[in-house]
């Protein structure tokens, strides 16, 4: 679905990242994890047309889209949550909501994209919320607008930015739950996230990165064994 191939990008003489790889497949849930400074985040953005890479290509369901704008990815159904949350605070969970289904995908009608934003309001447990102003959103709902933004797109690939932080356990819980529903109705999901558990529970393969570079692939259980990933990350916080 998403190839990433040999991607690299440099801000002035830092390589964030460096000649890196990694694939997601159709319906799977991939985590990537790795150090503070890594360059998930970067990576992340070269997904989603934020930052341009200095090498290498970006592929989309077998189409180039290594020069689009994060606009035209969006278009093909790449969709974006943020750990930092944004919404127009003024506006209504329902509203924020309907800027998204309307401007994520071109000529959905009015009468669509509201059948999409009730669908969304239900999935993500904001219905009592819908017609608030989303400026008085606790950091739970917050989080969960946000991600409900993100859904409103319809992505067929959603990309979340350690959308956990700040979560207490069964908020987590919550999440996660979230997560495998949006993978289950069909949507594949690639995940940036620093809490182990999560990544564990949640993801059907996980890509270490460190220093810019890739350095493992696979299931949770192989890469927590994998001595390279120990001495750059897990054996840190073990
Ligand atoms: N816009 C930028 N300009 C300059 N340097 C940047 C920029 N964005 C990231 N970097 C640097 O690139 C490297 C990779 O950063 P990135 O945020 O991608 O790492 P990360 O793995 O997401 O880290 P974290 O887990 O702390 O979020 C870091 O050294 C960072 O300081």
């Amino acid at each position: 679905m998403l190839k990433v191939q040999k991607l690299t990008k440099r801000f002035g003489g830092l390589v964030a990242v460096h000649d890196a790889s990694l694939e997601v497949r159709p319906g799977e849930i991939l985590a990537v994890i790795g150090p503070n400074g890594a360059g998930k985040s970067t990576l992340l953005n070269l997904v989603s047309g934020l930052l341009r890479p200095d090498a290498g290509r970006i592929l989309f369901e077998g189409r180039e889209i290594t020069r689009l704008s994060p606009e035209a990815r969006a278009h093909l159904g790449i969709g974006r949550a943020f750990q930092i949350v944004q919404p127009f605070p003024e506006m209504t969970v329902r509203e924020n909501l309907m800027v998204g289904a309307l401007f994520g995908k071109p000529g959905t009608t009015l009468a669509e994209a509201e059948r999409v934003v009730a669908a969304v309001l239900e999935q993500t447990s904001l219905a009592d919320k819908a017609d608030h102003p989303a400026s008085g959103l606790t950091l739970v709902e917050d989080k969960r607008l946000e991600l409900a933004r993100a859904l409103a797109t319809r992505p067929k690939l959603l990309l979340l930015d350690e959308v956990m932080a700040g979560l207490r356990p069964k908020e987590a819980q919550e999440a996660m739950h979230l997560v495998r529903s949006v993978r289950k109705a069909g949507t594949s999901v690639l995940f940036i996230e620093h809490v182990m558990p999560v990544v564990k529970a949640l993801a059907d393969r996980v890509v270490v990165m460190d220093h810019g570079e890739v350095i493992a692939e696979g299931p949770y259980e192989r890469v927590a064994q994998n001595p390279r990933v120990r001495a750059a990350y897990l054996g840190r916080s073990a």
